[in-house]
């Protein structure tokens, strides 16, 4: 388990997290959503440690995560928004290097590669360099590298940022695959599709502050479960939610040819909360 407590990050004057207090259960599939600058990637970064809080603190089962923690950190891999990979190593190589590292034995370090370039359908292409690697398969390969501590918590800040939607439903697979083997996985995305596909439950972020946590299922419920987007000469003019169906279907019957009828998405969610905050600015 994981507790987030009372946790704040300033950047001299300005506060980038703003007491922020969350609880995350052992395999849990968690996401943090937010516009820019939310604060979401500084959360993970102080959760990875590579940040140190102005104040308040991270427990991991119940005890502190702190830079000396190595009991604690060990139970961690990050995998952040840069390929932080050298060009010229192939992928067998870029394992190795990770194995390395912590000291595995070579013949761990070997079995291990074998096991995740395999997990992850990369086993066929070890032998390429990371220079000759598409985004998406740098990114597995981070992932195979961070797994290589067999970590029982994944963070991913924007794991798919920038790819293909195909790509990025591989990776969606191979996350809930993760998660499926009891790793706690949290991520940040701007995808809400994929937030709300993957994750148990999500928190919402707004100018450092939490402004919800709530499972994607409640939070649409809260807002609505139907939607009717209203247009005008085939420009949207503005989205209503319902918590009836007949209800919407018949404000759709209402608006005749200028309506259609839809499931309320979390992107919706996000829009009406975030954008009612930014109104207020
Ligand atoms: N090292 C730093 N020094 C000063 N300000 C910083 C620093 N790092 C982040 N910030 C500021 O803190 C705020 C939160 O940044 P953060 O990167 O955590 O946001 P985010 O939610 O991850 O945004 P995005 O979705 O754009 O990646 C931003 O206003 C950012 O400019």
């Amino acid at each position: 388990m994981i507790e987030i407590k009372d946790l704040t990050k300033k950047f001299q004057d300005f506060t980038a997290v703003d007491h922020l207090n969350l609880t995350i259960q052992t395999g849990e599939f968690f996401g943090l959503l937010g516009p820019n600058g939310a604060g979401k990637t500084t959360t993970i970064s102080m959760m990875s440690t590579v940040l140190l809080p102005t104040s308040g603190q991270i427990l991991i089962d119940g005890r502190p995560l702190t830079r000396s923690a190595s009991e604690q950190k060990r139970k961690l891999s990050v995998i952040t928004q840069e390929y932080s990979m050298r060009q010229d190593m192939t992928m067998d190589e870029v394992m190795e290097y990770q194995g390395r590292l912590y000291y595995m034995p070579r013949k761990l370090i070997r079995q291990k590669t074998e096991e995740l370039l395999s997990f992850t359908g990369l086993l066929d292409f070890r032998k390429r360099t990371v220079r000759h690697l598409s985004g998406g398969m740098k990114r597995k390969l981070m992932i195979c590298r961070a797994l290589m501590i067999d970590p029982e918590i994944l963070l991913l800040d924007e794991p798919t940022a920038g790819m293909d939607a195909l790509s990025r439903r591989q990776m969606w697979n191979l996350l809930r695959k993760l998660n499926n083997h009891n790793m706690t996985i949290i991520l940040t995305t701007h995808y809400m599709e994929e937030a709300q596909s993957l994750c148990d439950r999500v928190a919402l972020m707004e100018k450092g502050r939490l402004d919800k946590v709530d499972t994607p299922a409640n939070l649409i419920s809260e807002l609505g479960a139907y939607a009717v987007d209203e247009t005008s000469s085939g420009q949207m003019l503005q989205s209503r939610y319902f918590h009836n169906r007949a209800e919407a279907i018949a404000w759709l019957a209402e608006r005749g040819e200028d309506a259609s009828f839809r499931s309320t998405t979390l992107e919706d969610v996000f829009v009406e909360r975030m954008g009612h905050h930014l109104e207020k600015k």
